[in-house]
C-alpha cells in the first residue's frame, strides 16, 4: 500500500506538538522503542520519519519525505525548493536583533560595520541587503545570547519567544525580522495518489486547526432578554436556544472565538446572562 511519507523532529521543541497534531487527526502512530527513527501509522497511510529539524527541508527537497513538519525560520533559512502549504499553529516565536540593554538603538542603520552573532546568516543578510546595512555576520550553532557578553559579538540574530533568554543575558530586543511558526511543507513533486493522501491529512489538520481557537458557549437568560443578547452574540450562524424547566428562562448555545468571547462576555453578562458555560471544541467540519 502506498504510504505518505511525514518527517518531523525527533525530539526538542516541535516534536510533542507535532505528535499532538497527529493524534488530534485521529492518527495513531506507535513510536515506543527508544531511538527508533521510522513508526508507520495503524490507521492512516502514513510512515513518520525522525529527524533534526534542519535536516527535514532537505529530506523534503530530494523526496526522501513527501511533507514535513517544521519552523518557517528553518524553511526560509535552508532556501529549499519546498512548498508551504500550511501553518500548523506551534512553534511561535520570531527572530530577531537584539544588543546590550543599554547600547542606543536609533535605527537599523547603527548595525554598520557591526558584529552580528547568529544561527541564521541567510535570513539576516537578507535584512541587511533590504535596509542596505553592510555589517559583519558571525556565525554560530547555539547559545547566541552569550556573545555581547563574552566580546565576540556587538549584536545577536536569534529566535525570540517569552523573550526571557534576552532578559537574562542583558539585551533588548530592537528589530523582528521574521515571525514563525510551524509548517506542513511539501516535495515539489507528489504523486497523484500520495497528493490525495495529503488532501486527507490536510482536511483532518484544518478541522483541527479551526476548532482550537473556537469556544462552546452555554448562558441562561430570561426570554425577555434574548433578543438583545443574540444581537450582541457573533454566532456561527445563529444561536440555539433551548427552554429551561423553570419557566420564562431560555439556555443559548453558541460558538465563538475565543477574543470574541473575552470581548463580550461583560456585556452579555450586564443585559442579563446568567451561568456562563466555556467549553473547548475538539473538532470543526464546516
Ligand atoms: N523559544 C521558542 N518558542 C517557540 N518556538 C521556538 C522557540 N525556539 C525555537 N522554536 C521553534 O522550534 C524549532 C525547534 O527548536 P529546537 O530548539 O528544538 O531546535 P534544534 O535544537 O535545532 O533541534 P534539532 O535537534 O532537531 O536540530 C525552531 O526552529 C523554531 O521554529
Ligand atoms: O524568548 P525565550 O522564550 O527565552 O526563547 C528563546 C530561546 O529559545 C530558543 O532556544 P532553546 O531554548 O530552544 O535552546 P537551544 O539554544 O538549545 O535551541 C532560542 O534559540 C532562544 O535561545
Ligand atoms: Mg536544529
Amino acid at each position: 500500500m502506498m504510504l505518505l511519507k511525514l518527517a518531523i523532529q525527533k525530539s526538542g521543541r516541535l516534536h510533542d506538538d507535532s505528535v499532538k497534531l497527529l493524534k488530534e487527526c485521529g492518527i495513531e502512530i506507535s513510536n515506543n522503542v527508544k531511538n527508533q527513527l521510522k513508526a508507520t501509522a495503524s490507521n492512516f497511510p502514513l510512515e513518520v520519519f525522525f529527524l533534526r529539524d534542519d535536516d527535514i527541508p532537505q529530506y523534503v527537497e530530494d523526496g526522501v519525505a513527501d511533507i514535513g513538519f517544521v519552523g518557517e525560520n528553518v524553511i526560509y533559512e535552508s532556501k529549499k525548493n519546498v512548498t508551504v502549504t500550511e501553518l500548523l499553529g506551534f512553534g511561535k516565536c520570531r527572530l530577531s536583533i537584539a544588543v546590550g540593554k543599554n547600547e542606543p538603538y536609533p535605527n537599523v542603520q547603527c548595525l554598520e560595520s557591526k558584529k552580528i552573532a547568529t544561527s541564521y546568516p541567510v535570513l539576516l543578510q537578507k535584512f541587511l541587503d533590504e535596509n542596505k546595512v553592510n555589517a559583519e555576520i558571525h556565525e554560530i550553532s547555539g547559545s547566541v545570547e552569550i556573545a555581547p557578553g563574552i566580546g565576540l559579538a556587538d549584536a545577536i540574530c536569534d529566535l525570540v519567544s517569552s523573550g526571557s533568554t534576552l532578559f537574562m543575558n542583558g539585551l533588548q530586543e530592537t528589530e523582528v525580522i521574521l515571525k514563525s511558526e510551524s509548517a506542513l511543507i511539501k516535495t515539489p513533486t507528489l504523486s497523484g495518489e500520495k497528493q490525495r493522501i495529503l488532501d486527507k491529512l490536510l482536511f483532518r489538520i484544518q478541522t483541527v486547526k479551526k476548532a482550537k481557537n473556537k469556544k462552546y458557549v452555554l448562558m441562561n437568560a430570561p426570554n425577555d432578554k434574548l433578543e438583545e443578547i443574540i444581537k450582541i452574540l457573533p454566532g456561527m450562524k445563529s444561536p440555539t436556544i433551548l427552554p429551561l424547566a423553570v419557566e420564562g428562562w431560555s439556555s443559548i448555545h453558541t460558538v465563538l472565538s475565543e477574543n470574541d468571547f473575552w470581548e463580550h462576555i461583560e456585556e452579555i453578562k450586564t443585559v442579563g446572562a446568567e451561568d456562563i458555560l466555556v467549553l473547548p471544541i475538539e473538532k470543526m467540519v464546516i
